[in-house]
Order: C-alpha cells, then structure tokens, then sequence
C-alpha cells in the first residue's frame, strides 16, 4: 500500500486489527510563519528541517503561513522568499518531503511550478471549506507537476459534515489524493470533528485519504485528532511547540508519543521530535502559543486562527480589547482573505466606545 493509498483498511477492518500507519506532516514552517509573522530565517528553516527529517517525519510544509503568494501587505511580508526557504528545506532533508501550501487566488499556478522546481513535492491547496471548486485548475497543474496533492477544506466547523463530505469530492474529482478537514478556528468540539471526518471518510475514502488539521484555541488539537485517526483519517497535522496561528497547531511533539501509546504507528521517534521542540524550535520563539484570552474566544466565536495577531495588532492601535474585536469578527462570519476588515471592526468598537463615554 502506498502512502497516499486510500482508506480501505480502515473501512473494511475490525476494530481488533492493528492500526493502519498514519502519516505526520509538520507544519511548524508553515503555519508557524503566522505566529512567528512571517519572519522565519533560512538558518531557523534548515535547523527545523534537520531535526524533524532526522526523526523521521516524512512531510514538513514550508510557506508564508498564507501560503505561496501570501507575502504582502495584507496578510504580512516574509522576511525571506518562499522559493528559497522551500530550496534550502528540501537541500537539509535526506528523506522527507517538502509540502509546499497554495491558496487559488494568493498564489498562483505559476507559483506552483517556482515551488516544485525548487524540490516541493507535495502540493496542499487550501480553499474556504464552500469553495472547493475554485481549487481544480490547481489540482491539475500540481498532477501534471507530478506532485502529491492534498486537499484543505477551511473552516470546516461553518458546514455541516454532509456539505464538507460534498466540496471533498470535488476536490477528489479534480485530482486531490487526499481532503484535510481544517480547524482553522480551532472551533469543533470532539463529537463535530469526528463527524467531518466520518462523512469524508464514507464520501471519498475508497480513492483517496482524509486528513485532519487541528487548532489549539479550545486545547482539543491533540484529542480531535485522535478522533480524527479513530474514524478513518491516514494524515494528521502538527506543529512543533504547536507553533501555529491562534493558540497553535496540534504539537507534534504530542501528538507522536500519544499515537504510540495508542498503538498507532506513525514512522516517527518521540525523543527525536521531543528534541526537535526543545532543542531547535524553543530557543528561538519570542512567545509560546497560548491559548490567552484572544485565541479563546477564536475556537468560541469559530475565527480563522491566522487573524490573531492583525487583531492583537488593531487592538494595540486603537485601543480596544483583542476578545472583543474577533467576537465581533466571529459574529460577522469573515473568513481568510478578509484581514482588512480587522480594522474596520476595531474602529467600530472604538467609535461605539467614544460615543459611550460621552
Ligand atoms: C492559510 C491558513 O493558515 C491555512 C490553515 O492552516 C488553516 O486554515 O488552519
Ligand atoms: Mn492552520
């Protein structure tokens, strides 16, 4: 069975069998960049790659936390280019591979192929979890590349398993080997991921795989995505350190000795991830992901993870509380792309404030 073969053990075994292997993507220089503001350094790239290449992890994404494309003032400039980060992860690793992430619209097809001739061989393109169709040219281009591709449907909690199950299969019918259910508010609550994961399990499961992408900002990362794995999921996102938007990605420093204490084989070594995140990762953070105040109430009011620190931001500026401006972006329904608005909200509550005191 190939890596990226479909879920058929999962479905057609008993719960006695041993496990199917699942497989870790780390996602540390990727959706880290978020929390880390898009200024990872090449040395910090080559030391992460190392470490997690040398435990054993076989995917690490590398990207602007927006994906390719996504250094610009909108969504923050990178320190440094994509395509070079990308070239110097896949020249540090010996085994791994190296994902690169795309959102149609940020990044483009031609971006694509910048990323794959510099060594990415997994393409993961991420669209709004309504809007899988926007993602197919995309799919074809990364097929035709002879890339690995993997489908993100964000904000997964905003529809009902049914529906998600649907914009998987078009994924999948547009050349996507495996559909990620994203948590990118960190919002489902156990029951509502496991759901998700049934539904794309049961929809797509006998071509392709279901992955699953957790956010800490309710501290259910970790146990979603064991869920995740007990309903059928093969691909399992984490983060070292969680470093991740919000309160952080799953860490994926938990996430391997928890799935091997579990009896779910995941190909990597616990002390050698455990290090990984002590030693490389740690030394270098200005701030551990936490799930403070802010980051709460994005997994409460379901945000998108990576508005936290535009609000943390807009919240310094104008003088408001950081909770009130994303309960208020939750209440509106924004999604990624929508950074703007972080403002507009802000200096509403400021105004509503102003005229308060008179
Ligand atoms: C572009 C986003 O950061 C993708 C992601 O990791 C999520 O939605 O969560
Ligand atoms: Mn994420």
């Amino acid at each position: 069975m190939t890596e990226t073969s479909p879920n058929t053990t999962a479905q057609k075994t008993g719960a006695q069998d041993a496990p199917q292997k699942i497989r870790i993507t780390d996602s540390t220089l990727r959706d880290g960049s978020h929390a880390m503001a898009h200024r990872f350094t090449e040395e910090q790239v080559r030391g992460v790659v190392h470490a997690l290449d040398a435990a054993g992890v076989e995917v690490i994404e590398v990207t602007h936390g927006d994906g390719l494309g996504g250094s610009s003032f909108n969504y923050g400039f990178s320190l440094e280019d994509d395509v070079k980060l990308v070239a110097a992860a896949v020249d540090e690793a010996t085994r791994a591979k190296i994902a690169v992430l795309m959102l149609p619209g940020v990044g483009t097809v031609e971006d694509l192929k910048l990323a794959h001739d510099a060594g990415a061989s997994v393409a993961r393109i991420a669209t709004h979890c309504t809007e899988a169709d926007v993602s197919l040219q995309h799919f074809a281009a990364a097929r035709d590349l002879g890339m690995e591709t993997v489908g993100f449907l964000m904000m997964a909690h905003r529809i009902g398993p049914e529906e998600l199950a649907r914009q998987a299969r078009i994924m999948v019918d547009g050349g996507a080997q495996c559909v990620y259910v994203v948590d990118s508010a960190g919002a489902l609550v156990l029951g509502e991921a496991q759901e998700r994961i049934s539904a794309l399990v049961k929809e797509i499961g006998h071509e392709a795989q279901v992955g699953f992408h957790g956010h800490q900002n309710l501290s259910l990362g970790v146990a979603n995505s064991v869920l995740a794995q007990q309903n059928g999921a093969l691909q399992i996102d984490g983060a070292l350190c969680a470093l991740g938007a919000g309160a952080g990605n799953s860490p994926t420093e938990v996430l391997v000795p928890t799935f091997e204490r579990l009896g779910v084989p995941t190909g990597v070594d616990v002390q050698g991830v455990m290090a990984a995140a002590d030693d490389v990762v740690k030394p270098f953070l200005h701030r551990l992901p936490f799930a403070d105040r802010g980051a709460i109430t994005q997994g409460y009011a379901g945000v998108y993870s990576s508005f936290l620190l535009h609000a943390e931001r807009a919240a310094e500026r104008y003088e408001v509380p950081v909770h009130e401006i994303l309960q208020r972006v939750g209440e509106a329904g924004y999604v990624g792309g929508q950074e703007d608005m972080i403002i507009d909200v802000a200096l509403q509550l400021r105004a509503e404030r102003e005229r308060a005191a008179g």
